[in-house]
């Protein structure tokens, strides 16, 4: 079975939704190819033949090949549209969607080049729908010196184990209590159990702005309800319309967050020396450059939980979805996570978020392979900025760029059987995680800052799971559960 992960939200990195094609046909120009400037990768002094434009095609006026690649996008095979013309064209092909010229590339050293790249080379290109729900300082937006300030801030404090405790500690109890309602001999749809419960998306909020379930957090969660809609809608903000139902949804959700910014900023204003950082805001505050305002947090903070709100439960709910097609994964995964329990119960200890990254050797490889196959972010788009120069292409200024991720980590040349679920593949030496093909989490100055905090909220998630559940796959996604009798608990 093979679950569309192209009906989820996670469409909002790569602007699929055919909706948006509107706005992007009135955004419409032609690709001009007056070459100002070239970078290489590889630099000589001996003269190399000039780059030439990719083969392919422009497809029809004005919509391009927009219509071909929505409508393999929303079918269980989206590489349909890219895998044709790779054949035809090569690697690395131009094409027109989503009312641009673009390049396309699924050539795995052309996308680490372009994820590499500085933003005087590309810079994410969004429609403006979305720029305009994200916020004009989202860290997805910004570019330059700001970005990579935020980045190294929020990256460094996603990596603190005194975070990751907090995590592990916050996503057992909702996981624990979730579960505790789930019944012997019952049905449930994995995707919603993982996504409307919100575990992922509460354990977020936590971490960024310090918020507990509560009324608050209840009213949060609604609204964000309210704003993640408006991500897959027509970009028409007139009253009415679902852009602009989600943008006053925001705007509620950016004055709750500055609130909390206002009351730790008198806190603060009372100390001569920084405070400790609890959440993101905290470490946004303590930044002594004075560049980020209390717009760029609160914008900031909001676009922030939306991978817990998406990306986090999807790749949940693939790695159920995978197991039960392949059950010798799921014995071995269930006995690796079975074995630490009853350690861990002999010695009176719970887990920490260390045992879940390492000491789960196997259940890590389950989530590299869903990772692999399930391909949570299918691509990232770019915009050159100027003449770029790569392998002998030429992506000219003002043209944008797919850097088709999912092309590569299906690609049966870096992978063998890659439609196979087969975890016991990342157990061979050579199949490092860090190589150029595979790139779940992208690369380069925009790499996930969350990678730490997905893989510890999965591993959780399928800890608790495979030791307290059978389970049966009856029907897309419904799975049928039966407890298991000798559950330990942990102290
Ligand atoms: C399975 C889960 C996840 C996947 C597959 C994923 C994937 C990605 C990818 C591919 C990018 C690069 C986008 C680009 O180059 O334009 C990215 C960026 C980002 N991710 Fe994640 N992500 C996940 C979870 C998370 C979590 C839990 C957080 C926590 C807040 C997070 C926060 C971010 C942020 C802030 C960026 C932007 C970084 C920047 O532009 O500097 N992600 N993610």
């Amino acid at each position: 079975m093979v679950l569309r992960t192209t009906t989820s939200t996670t469409l909002w990195w790569l602007l699929l939704p055919s909706l948006l094609l509107i706005s992007s046909l009135l955004l419409f120009k032609k690709g001009r190819r007056s070459i100002i400037s070239r970078s290489s990768p590889s630099s000589t002094s001996s003269p190399s033949p000039s780059p030439t434009l990719p083969l392919g095609s422009l497809g029809w006026p004005l919509v391009g090949e927009t219509i071909e690649f929505v409508s393999c996008a929303y079918s269980d095979r989206p590489e349909t549209f890219i895998n044709k013309r790779r054949a035809l064209y090569g690697k690395v092909f131009k094409s027109h969607i989503f009312g641009n010229p673009t390049i396309v590339s699924t050539d795995a050293e052309v996308i680490k080049f372009i994820l590499q790249s500085d933003a005087k080379s590309f810079v994410p290109s969004y429609p403006k729908s979305l720029t305009e729900l994200m916020g004009k300082s989202s860290i997805l937006l910004i570019n330059g010196g700001l970005q990579r300030r935020i980045h190294g801030l929020v990256g460094a404090f996603f990596k603190s184990p005194h975070l990751k405790a907090q995590i592990t500690r916050d996503m057992e109890k909702l996981v624990r209590e979730s579960m505790a309602k789930w019944r012997e001999d019952e049905a449930i749809f994995i995707q919603d159990e993982t996504k409307n419960v919100s575990i992922a998306f509460q354990v977020l909020v936590k971490a960024l702005i310090s918020l507990d379930p509560g009324e608050e957090m209840e009213l949060l969660k609604k609204q964000f309800q309210e704003f993640i809609l408006g991500l897959m809608s027509l970009p028409i903000k007139l009253p009415g319309t679902q852009l602009y139902r989600s943008l006053r949804a925001k705007k509620e959700m950016v004055k709750l967050v500055r609130k909390l910014i206002r009351s730790k900023r008198e806190e603060m204003n009372g100390t001569t020396t920084s405070i400790v950082s609890k959440d993101v805001i905290d470490v946004l505050l303590n930044d002594s450059s004075n560049q980020l305002t209390d717009e760029l947090i609160a914008d900031n903070m909001i676009d922030m939980m939306i991978p817990g709100e998406d990306s986090v439960p999807v790749l949940m709910t693939l790695a159920i979805n995978y197991l039960s097609d392949c059950p010798a994964a799921l014995k071995q995964l269930t006995e690796e996570n079975l074995k630490l329990k009853s350690l861990k119960a002999q010695l009176g200890e719970p887990l920490f978020w260390s045992d879940y990254l390492s000491s789960l050797p196997f259940t890590q490889t389950v989530i590299t392979e869903t990772l692999r196959m399930g391909n949570i972010i299918i691509g990232v788009m770019r915009k050159a900025m100027k003449d770029v120069e790569i392998k002998g292409h030429l992506i000219p200024k003002g043209w944008s760029v797919l850097a088709y991720l999912r092309s590569v980590h299906l690609d049966d040349n870096h992978y063998d059987h890659p439609y196979h679920f087969n975890p016991w593949r990342w157990q061979i030496q050579d199949k490092d995680v860090s190589n150029n093909n595979f790139t779940p989490f992208g690369g380069g100055q925009r790499l996930c800052p969350g990678v730490d905090l997905a893989r510890l909220e999965a591993s959780i998630f399928l800890h608790h799971f495979v030791t307290q559940f059978r389970y049966t796959l009856i029907f897309y996604l419904f799975i049928y559960l039966t407890s298991l009798k000798d559950t330990q608990n942990y102290p």
